[in-house]
């Protein structure tokens, strides 16, 4: 099997990870952003985390400089274009993109202009390539729950016109989850899908709590099940589906070597897992060069292939017509 040519799902990309490098520069050149460095190289060495990061919070220093040119609306439609463009050629069907729109008001947007540039890039790139897309609206967990109510209530005019789902993002505290009750049950009422980011940094019982208090239905990353008994079994028994993302993990340290990753154990006992980028630029990846380490590592066969495939079909927060289509990609 060749995975380079395979087709492929990704549910779990952030939109401030994986902005081309070139344009970071092409971007600050223009709009008279002060970077750090003008020369190529050198900006991929700030923007990308290195293997040995130490943590989570070390990784998420790399976001500030593409942040920094992600705050005009034509700036944050042609990121969102040039990043479904690069996923299909990877040949990626369908992609979930995710962002926290409140990084983005820096010089003025308002939080709907922001979401609206967003979904702009995102139909562009539709209209052209052979993609489909979703967005996902991240809220920092680093911020007032008060913040987390003003996304939902200002994405919800967005629901079934590109956005689909809510998530928590950022560094991870043990417990996180008892102060977004309110926001996030308001964001299932107004019809918003959930994935929460959690067990990312040795905390397992913060799966269990997305779970249960914020009616998670799928988990961004949850390494830490595998400590963590109960949340374990909450997961099985509610076919809660891990967005696994393996280089990334790496990098926050959730795992020191990628043969420590617990992710193949998972798939074989029946977890439910999708493997995902993360972040393309941060994480130095692509959809290829996932599945790549996770098939070398683990000796994964066609039908593994097939299974975390449909998996990702399911758990896509794409519509009916959609997930047919995307079935039929893969029909032996
Ligand atoms: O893997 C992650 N865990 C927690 N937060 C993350 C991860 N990758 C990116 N983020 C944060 C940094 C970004 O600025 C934010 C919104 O995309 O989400
Ligand atoms: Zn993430």
């Amino acid at each position: 099997m060749n995975i380079a040519d395979m087709p492929k799902i990704e549910l779990h990309c952030h939109l401030d990870g994986s902005v081309r490098p070139e344009t970071i520069i092409d971007i600050a050149k223009w709009d008279g952003i002060r970077i750090l460095s003008l020369d190529i190289e050198e900006m991929k060495e700030e923007l990308i985390a290195p293997l040995d990061c130490r943590s989570l919070d070390e990784y998420l220093e790399k976001f500030s400089i593409p942040n920094a040119v992600m705050q005009t609306k034509e700036n944050l439609k042609r990121i969102t274009f040039e990043l479904f463009e690069d996923a299909a050629n990877e040949q990626v069907k369908y992609m979930e993109v995710r962002f926290a729109p409140l990084l983005h008001t820096q010089q003025g947007l308002t939080v709907e202009e922001i979401i609206a540039s967003v979904i702009e890039g995102m139909q562009e790139a539709e209209d052209q390539f052979d993609i489909k897309g979703n967005i996902i609206l991240s809220c920092m967990r680093t911020m007032a729950p008060e913040r987390a109510f003003e996304v939902v209530e200002k994405g919800k005019a967005f629901l079934g016109k590109g956005v689909v789902a809510i998530d928590l993002c950022a560094s991870e505290e043990e417990g996180f989850c008892a102060q977004f009750i309110e926001p996030i049950s308001l964001a299932r009422e107004y019809g918003y899908r959930v994935t929460i980011h959690a067990g990312e940094t040795g905390i397992g019982k913060n799966v269990l709590e997305a779970v249960e208090w914020l009616g998670a239905e799928r988990i961004g990353h949850g390494v830490y099940i595998k400590d963590c008994e109960e949340a374990y079994r909450v997961v099985k028994d509610k076919r809660i589906v891990l967005e696994i993302c393996p280089t990334s993990n790496v990098q926050t340290k959730a795992v020191t070597r990628f043969e420590d990753h617990p992710l193949y154990d998972f798939h074989r006992d029946g977890i439910e897992i999708t493997i995902n980028t993360d972040n393309r630029t941060v994480s130095d990846t692509t959809m290829a060069k996932e599945f790549n380490i996770v098939w070398n590592q683990f000796d994964m066969s066609d039908e593994d292939y097939r299974e975390i495939y449909m998996n990702s079909v399911e758990a896509s927060f794409a519509m009916d017509e959609i997930k047919e289509e995307l079935r039929k990609y893969l029909v032996d």
